[in-house]
């Protein structure tokens, strides 16, 4: 069994944060409703430390254990909440049969150094470039940090992806490998179990890759786009998650790092959708909830990099298509305002209103983005 080793002060105590971190585990695992209580000290200095200021508490450290627990508690939330948490009917058929690759399958590049060559990597895994010898196809192999992924996790992930095989944003998938016990070319960093899809490549001619965050800081990839160009891409969008969810399925987690920008021979940029881990099936599944208690004050401040989510996330709700015209108004507005489209920017600001019920549906906003984009070409 793996030994942890606890933080401990200067004075050979462990540390406040380290008492807390142990608290809130604990309570979670006991699969109660936890109140948190901090000392009016360690919360001072904790947002000091958000602030950037100087805190009594060590602050990287301190982040960064803010975002490991915020991370395990989502995972044992997810385990532990609902027990037939995966028995939504639209996934549950794909969980029993799901494609397998052989772990001869792929051929992983390796750099001058020998070492495998990353794409891009997260919270919960990493994904490296590797070759499908059956199809000679270059493929994404994303493995999954240990810590973070129940093989139940991971087997749920590329169940979706099965399930999502021919949707527009969805990448190809290959199948789930099984490196085994030893890890294999995981060399014991990663779960046995890995992913394989589609390298999403910005043009077929090249193996560069741009997630719409990099795309929009990278000159000469966005080089000569018109707005109405940026618009095609975000009906796109709206238009490849509509059909997502006609295929019963949440993304819930879209955000800039996971959306890829392709651009075809005219020069047209295209968008397509990576990591479909949070994803759950529509008005069945309960995802990623902390329990009640947990406010969202205190989970945005947990999670600082979670604005994308709508609020009601954190609220114990039933899956719904609101939560991802949330996240889409948060992107796209975000790029609307980049670009300086005002008229998308104002229809973006109604898809992140606090109140689900007041956000348009999926069908109203391609309208309303339809008519804008006639309105331009006029
Ligand atoms: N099929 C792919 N083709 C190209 N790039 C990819 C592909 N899959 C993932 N990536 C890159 O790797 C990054 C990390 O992958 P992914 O988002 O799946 O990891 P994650 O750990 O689940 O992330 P998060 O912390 O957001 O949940 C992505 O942001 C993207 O840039």
């Amino acid at each position: 069994m793996k030994t942890k080793t606890r933080r401990v002060s200067s004075l050979g105590r462990p540390s406040v944060w380290a008492v807390m971190k142990q608290r809130v585990r604990s309570l979670f695992c006991a699969g109660k409703s936890p109140t948190i209580s901090i000392s009016t000290a360690a919360s001072e200095s904790l947002v000091q430390g958000m602030n950037g200021g100087n805190g009594s508490l060590r602050t990287p450290d301190l982040l960064r254990d803010i975002a490991d627990i915020s991370l395990q508690i989502s995972l044992d939330t997810i385990e532990s909440l609902k027990p037939g948490f995966l028995s939504s009917a639209t996934i549950d058929d794909d969980l029993k049969n799901i494609k397998e690759c052989s772990p001869a399958d792929i051929e992983f590049d390796r750099d001058s150094r020998g070492r495998l060559v990353e794409i891009g990597s997260g919270g919960f895994g990493t994904v490296f470039l590797a070759t499908h010898r059956p199809t000679g196809d270059v493929v994404a192999v994303k493995m999954f940090k240990r810590k973070y992924s129940s093989d139940q996790r991971i087997r749920r992930e590329a169940a979706v992806l099965g399930h999502l095989a021919g949707t527009k944003l969805c990448p190809e998938f290959y199948g789930l490998v099984d490196y085994g016990a030893d890890g294999g070319v995981a060399e014991g960093r990663f779960a046995h179990l890995a992913v394989v899809t589609e390298l999403v490549r910005f043009r077929k001619s090249t193996l560069q890759c741009f997630d719409l965050k990099k795309f929009s800081q990278t000159y000469f990839a966005r080089r000569g786009l018109t707005p109405q160009d940026w618009l095609n891409f975000s009906l796109e969008l709206v238009e490849g998650v509509q059909e997502i969810h006609e295929k019963g399925v949440g993304v819930f987690d879209l955000k800039y790092e996971n959306i890829m920008v392709t651009r075809d021979r005219q020069g047209a940029i295209h968008p397509r959708i990576v990591d479909f881990g949070a994803a759950c099936a529509l008005n069945g599944d309960k995802p990623m909830m902390p329990p009640e208690r947990f406010s969202l004050e205190t989970l945005r401040a947990l999670r600082h990099d979670s604005v994308h989510l709508a609020p009601e996330i954190f609220e114990h709700g039933v899956s719904s298509a609101a939560w991802d015209v949330y996240s889409l108004g948060h992107v796209l507005q975000d790029l609307a305002e980049g670009e300086k489209m005002e008229d998308l920017k104002f229809l973006m600001g109604q898809c992140v209103a606090d109140d689900p019920a007041l956000r348009p549906s999926l069908a109203l906003l391609l309208q309303e983005m339809n008519a804008l984009s006639n309105a331009d070409m006029a």
